[in-house]
């Protein structure tokens, strides 16, 4: 569970909020899809989950935990995938994996269970022993969501997750993630794919302009926009803002 309350921030001494008061509960058992025409603030707001950035005002708290003022615990609740995997390119990817699992104080068993089982669902074993600088995109993406996952955090949090994965490894990712909101824990987001938000999400929340325009069900946003696909409902909402 991810709770905002009256969030907002302001990068350096510009005039304009990036983020203005958002106010959303992510709730466990769900997947969220965040979603927002460019420069709208879901980087800025996912960034500030995590901890990466602090609000200018608000609170955010995460399984209960305030990532400000209880930020170690806070950061344990969940696995992020930033919207970049251009990281830790000179280290190996199985390097990468046990360096991860050892801040989080994994069990070795428990790592290897673990690498085993993604590996084979991303087909990532025989890269693992390679650096992780000679990946193709969608491999280093997918070794960063394996980094991201391998201390089971119950909140995932992911920004642009399916972006360069190939069709297999976008289908794995789409199950571990249902997999992991049927178990009861929660699940955001970022994308800019309509269809995968329409075919994967139980709730949607809609920023545009930094603000918040919607967060609800899907069914819900579809019973105020008769017979209208989500890519037309998102036109029209950020639109007319
Ligand atoms: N480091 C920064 N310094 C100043 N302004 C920033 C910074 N990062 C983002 N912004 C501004 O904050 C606003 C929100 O940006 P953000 O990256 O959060 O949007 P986004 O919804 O993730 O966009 P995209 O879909 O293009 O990734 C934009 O106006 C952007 O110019």
């Amino acid at each position: 569970m991810i709770n905002l309350r009256h969030v907002s921030k302001r990068y350096g001494n510009s005039g304009k909020m990036a983020v203005e008061d958002l106010n959303w509960d992510v709730e466990d058992g769900k997947i969220t899809g965040f979603i927002g025409p460019n420069g709208a603030g879901k980087t800025t707001t996912l960034k500030m989950i995590t901890g990466i950035l602090s609000p200018t005002e608000g609170e955010i708290l995460i399984n209960g935990k305030d990532i400000v003022k209880e930020p170690l615990e806070a950061k344990r609740q969940f696995g992020f995938v930033a919207d970049s995997p251009d990281s830790f390119l000179r280290i190996k990817g199985i390097e990468y994996l046990n360096f991860v699992a050892d801040i989080y104080g994994v069990t070795t068993e428990a790592r290897k269970g673990f690498i085993e089982k993604t590996a084979a669902r991303f087909e990532m074993e025989d890269a693992l022993s390679s650096r992780i600088q000679s990946y193709s995109h969608g491999m280093r993406q997918k070794i960063m969501v394996m980094g991201a996952l391998i201390h089971n955090p119950s909140v995932w949090i992911l920004d642009e997750p399916l972006t360069g994965l190939d069709p297999k490894s976008a289908f794995e990712l789409k199950e571990m993630m249902r997999e992991h909101a049927a178990a009861g824990n929660s699940v955001l987001f970022s994308t800019h794919v309509l269809e995968v938000a329409e075919k994967l999400c139980d709730r949607i929340g809609i920023i545009n302009h930094g603000r918040q325009v919607y967060l609800g069900t899907l069914e819900a946003l579809k019973e105020k926009y008769p017979n209208e696909t989500l890519e037309n409902i998102f036109l029209e909402i950020t639109e007319h803002a």
